[in-house]
């Protein structure tokens, strides 16, 4: 049903959406959930919602699926992906087949899209958001997202239970929502208003664009670059942690939302609203201006305390180590600018500005990130090996979306490696071990891939035909058939000592710890 007025006046600007249960009751029947949910006040921080677990939730099970609001195509993806089904005619980022869909694209001013997608799209809201957009080109996602809903609000597309939780989310008007200024965002009304001729008016029109600045998510494949965007009622009341319990997942047009780990019965549901590969200097700059706050999580506080110490001990300042950790982000972000060779020395010249006695250790952020960025420029398989070895080896945090992407691009330089080793050399294990370590990784990529993505996703059929591929030119014992582990180990520990990576920094196989429980 549409609703003529976006949103009824009958709370103060100020409520949040937990002080309407009847609204809550109605947002949580419209996902399509498995496990029991509320919504209540967060526990994490003051004033607003949350969304919190009834029952208890087991790591790795869905908890709903859910038809965002709104969608968006990514900014630059215009040309290459539907805006309604986001399918891609761009190739993805490993080259594994299965994971690109094809289409018939019609190409209307400014987007692409199916042509089925065009049709549904078309009653929805293009009518009203081509014309306004052919005239605004350079929008970004989340103007095109205002667009969106303005179109869709004057074709009736939004429920009047829709607008009533649209006016309960937290906006952050008067914040600087996303970093967008004040005069951006009256600027970027008024246009849209003229262009889209939406009876709102500017305020209610600069409120709900403040609302999408502080909502909207991004649609991230696994590995791949953002696709776009999308608002949903029931995931918008999802607070931050960079420890978070759940991951959201876009499949098939609606997000699902997995658990990371074992909830309990009234836990408060947690994601990422940043790039866990961070350090926490950077993650809490980034969240203090896309999203005004300054993150307090238990993460944060023990990664500050051990820069904290470092700092101390080794000289610096923290705005120092900040600096400088952004100078390396920077780096990658530009890394086809440089040569292996320059970029290597570039690393040295900021590490050793602040590490003078000794290098950036290890496992500190974001070294991993800088070594991958090593692989993709070495034009020697073996060396490409190495690096991106280290850079995945460099973090203790072994699960979730983060380890499934740092195990995923080591073992597309391992097979590169394994498929032309190049002439063999002094200190390389080999290629018998070589093999069986890669295999092991591979087979513990599955595993988490199931468990964070889910069994039969896009992502995680991918991952199972490549294994399937792999694990037939295989000798054995393989993976799950007895032996396998100590094979593993066997070969692991050669191939660390060849990278230079400690033995601890090793890999546990899940099926070893399955196996050692089951003995
Ligand atoms: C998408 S909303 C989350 C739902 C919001 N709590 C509500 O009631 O509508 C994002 C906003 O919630 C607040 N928030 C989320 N996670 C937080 C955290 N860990 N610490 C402090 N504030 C947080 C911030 O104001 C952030 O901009």
């Amino acid at each position: 049903m549409a609703s003529q007025a976006l949103p009824p006046a009958n709370l103060p600007e100020t409520a949040a959406m937990h002080d309407r249960q009847e609204l809550c009751l109605q947002l949580l029947q419209n996902v399509n959930a498995s496990h029991i949910l509320e919504i209540l006040p967060s526990k994490i921080h003051d004033n607003g919602s949350g969304l919190f677990a009834k029952e208890a939730i087991p790591e790795g099970s869905e908890i709903f699926r859910s038809t965002p609001l709104v969608t968006c195509v990514a900014d630059g993806r215009q040309h290459i992906t539907c805006d309604y089904c986001f399918a891609s005619m761009a190739p993805n980022f490993n080259g594994i087949d299965s994971m690109k869909p094809t289409f018939d694209a019609i190409a209307i001013p400014e987007i692409t899209m199916c042509i089925n997608c065009f049709t549904k799209s078309f009653e929805e809201y293009h009518k009203f958001e081509c014309d306004a957009l052919a005239q605004f080109p350079t929008a970004g996602f989340l103007t095109r997202m205002l667009y969106r809903m303005l179109a869709m609000h004057k074709l009736g597309a939004i429920s009047d239970h829709e607008a009533d939780a649209l006016r309960h989310l937290w906006g952050h008007r008067g914040q600087n929502p996303y970093g967008v200024s004040s005069d951006i965002i009256v600027t970027t009304v008024t246009n849209v208003e003229t262009l889209i001729q939406s009876e709102l008016g500017d305020e209610k029109i600069q409120d709900l664009y403040c609302k999408v600045l502080s909502n909207g998510m991004l649609i991230k494949p696994p590995g791949e670059e953002s696709y776009g965007g999308m608002l949903d009622l029931v995931g918008s009341l999802i607070n931050h942690s960079c420890d978070p319990n759940t991951v959201m997942v876009f499949e098939c047009g609606q997000l699902r939302l997995r658990s990371l780990k074992p909830i309990r019965a009234g836990d408060e549901i947690t994601q990422t609203y940043t790039d866990l590969k961070a350090g926490v200097l950077v993650r809490r700059q980034e969240l203090s201006i896309r999203a005004s706050f300054t993150c307090s999580c238990i993460r944060c506080e023990v990664e500050h305390m051990i820069i904290s110490a470092l700092t101390t001990n080794e000289g610096f300042s923290l705005n120092d180590f900040a600096d400088t950790e952004m100078k390396l982000i920077n780096l990658g972000n530009q890394v086809f600018t440089y040569t292996a060779e320059q970029l290597e020395a570039a690393l040295d010249a900021h590490t050793r500005a602040i590490f003078t006695t000794r290098p950036w250790p290890d496992t500190l952020k974001p070294i991993g990130t800088i070594r991958f960025c090593l692989a993709r420029l070495s034009n020697n398989h073996l060396q490409a090996a190495m690096h991106a070895l280290k850079g995945c080896l460099s973090t203790t945090n072994r699960s979730g979306p983060e380890w499934v992407d740092s195990l995923h691009v080591c073992l597309l330089y391992l097979e590169q490696f394994i498929i032309t080793p190049g002439a063999p050399q002094f200190g390389i294990p080999d290629m018998r071990r070589f093999r069986y370590f890669f295999i092991g990784l591979l087979n513990e990529l599955l595993m988490q891939a199931n468990k964070v993505y889910g069994i039969g996703t896009r992502y995680t059929t991918a991952i199972v035909t490549w294994y399937s591929n792999v694990i037939n030119t295989m000798d054995q014992p393989r993976p799950g058939e007895q032996g396998f582990v100590r094979t593993f180990s066997l070969s692991q520990a050669p191939v660390l000592m060849w990278a230079g990576i400690e033995r601890e920094m090793g890999v546990t196989l899940t099926i070893a710890r399955a196996e050692a429980e089951a003995v």
